[in-house]
């Protein structure tokens, strides 16, 4: 079935290139934004993912940046450069476009209302974001999804594409965002409407609280952050900084036990941290952990376990640390949770 509805995918990393191969499936009209020498490899290849052995392939629209509305807009980038690449594609963006940020960590929107977006320490210092959207067309996005692509762009993940959509204030066009989810279903992305949004952020943001940071210094893979004591000691004790803050805003966050079988069912998976970590790229370092630790900071609740891994983070010599060095690091870990 093809629709004269119009998506659009900014971004051609992991996550952006599985989303375009994904919702081309359901027929809408698809756009994807890339860089460089990316954009020269999804204009002559399409995108491709590989979906637990089943490759699915697909050649939506290429440019580099939007020059006519969306209905709906996926912003796949990682959450430091989501201004910027707003800015860049603001003509895809008119009142009626849904713009769905696909990004980890604490989200831009976590405080808005009907009146506002909100401010978050940190997170669209500039308000840039709160002057180019308005709170009723951002959809709050939760993404369980682990994917990672090769040099020749093939994307592979290792679990069903599971996503919740929510608005981030009454007075969102319910018919609108339900086109979209059967769109998405269509596309084979499990999508549901979730009505607390903020509740699914918090329990994805302690997965990642609890696993990206460590797993950038350590170079520990995700099953082996559950596996390994030392590193499932910090790991949990970096969840427990993060569920008191939670709890102080009101939101009850799932027991360590919860994150360990989450954590050894993942198997071998480097985070997304990781993955920028061994790539040289700037690490989403502030939605992710700094944005909650100002947050806790001002409520008087200290994250010194998360304070450490950050001294750590910045004054490594190379990250992920040689292996050598991991178990001093560890120990450094355990003294800070006291200090
Ligand atoms: N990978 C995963 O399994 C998961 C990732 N996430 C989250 O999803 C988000 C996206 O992650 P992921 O896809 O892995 O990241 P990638 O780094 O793979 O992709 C980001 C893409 O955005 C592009 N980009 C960066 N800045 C801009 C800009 N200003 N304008 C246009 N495009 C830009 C990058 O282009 P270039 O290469 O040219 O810099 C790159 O193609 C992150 O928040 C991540 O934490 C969530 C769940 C799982
Ligand atoms: C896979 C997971 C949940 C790890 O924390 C993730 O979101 C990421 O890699 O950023």
């Amino acid at each position: 079935m093809t629709t004269s509805y119009k998506i659009g995918v900014i971004g051609a990393g992991n996550i952006g290139t599985a989303m375009a191969a994904l919702v081309s499936q359901s027929g809408a009209d698809v756009w994807l934004t890339a860089r460089g020498a990316r954009l020269g490899q999804i204009t002559q290849d399409g995108v491709h993912l590989d979906d637990r052995g089943t490759v699915i392939s697909a050649r939506p629209k290429t440019c580099d940046h939007l020059k006519a509305p969306m209905d709906a807009l996926f912003v796949c980038v990682k959450s430091q450069s989501l201004a910027s690449a707003l800015h860049l594609n603001r003509a895809a963006i008119t009142p009626d476009t849904l713009v769905i940020p696909m990004v980890n960590g604490l989200p831009f929107w976590f405080y808005a209302d009907e009146t506002g977006l909100g401010a978050v320490p940190l997170l669209d210092p500039d308000g840039d974001l709160a002057r180019i959207l308005t709170p009723q067309q951002v959809l709050g996005a939760v993404l369980l999804m682990t994917v990672q692509m090769d040099d020749a762009g093939l994307a592979k993940s290792s679990n069903t594409p599971t996503l919740s959509l929510g608005a981030v204030c009454e007075g969102v066009d319910a018919d609108k965002v339900g086109q979209l989810i059967s769109l998405l279903n269509c596309g084979g992305v499990r999508t549901e409407f979730d009505r607390d949004i903020r509740q699914k952020v918090l329990v994805k943001l302690l997965a990642n609280f609890a696993t990206n940071p460590l797993s950038a210094l350590t170079g520990a893979m995700l099953d082996e952050l559950g596996q390994t004591p030392a590193l499932r000691d910090i790991s949990t004790a970096l969840a427990d900084e993060f569920r008191d803050w939670a709890s102080s805003e009101g939101y009850e966050l799932p027991p360590n036990a919860w994150l360990v079988d989450l954590l050894i069912d993942a198997g071998a998976f480097p985070t997304s941290m990781l993955q920028d970590a061994l790539a040289g790229k700037p690490l989403e370092l502030d939605a992710i952990c700094l944005a909650p630790m100002e947050l806790a900071k001002a409520k008087g609740t200290p994250m010194p376990t998360l304070g450490g891994l950050l001294d750590l983070l910045n004054t490594a010599t190379s990250l992920p640390a040689r292996k050598a060095q991991v178990p001093d690091m560890i120990q450094t870990l355990r003294l800070s949770q006291t200090a």
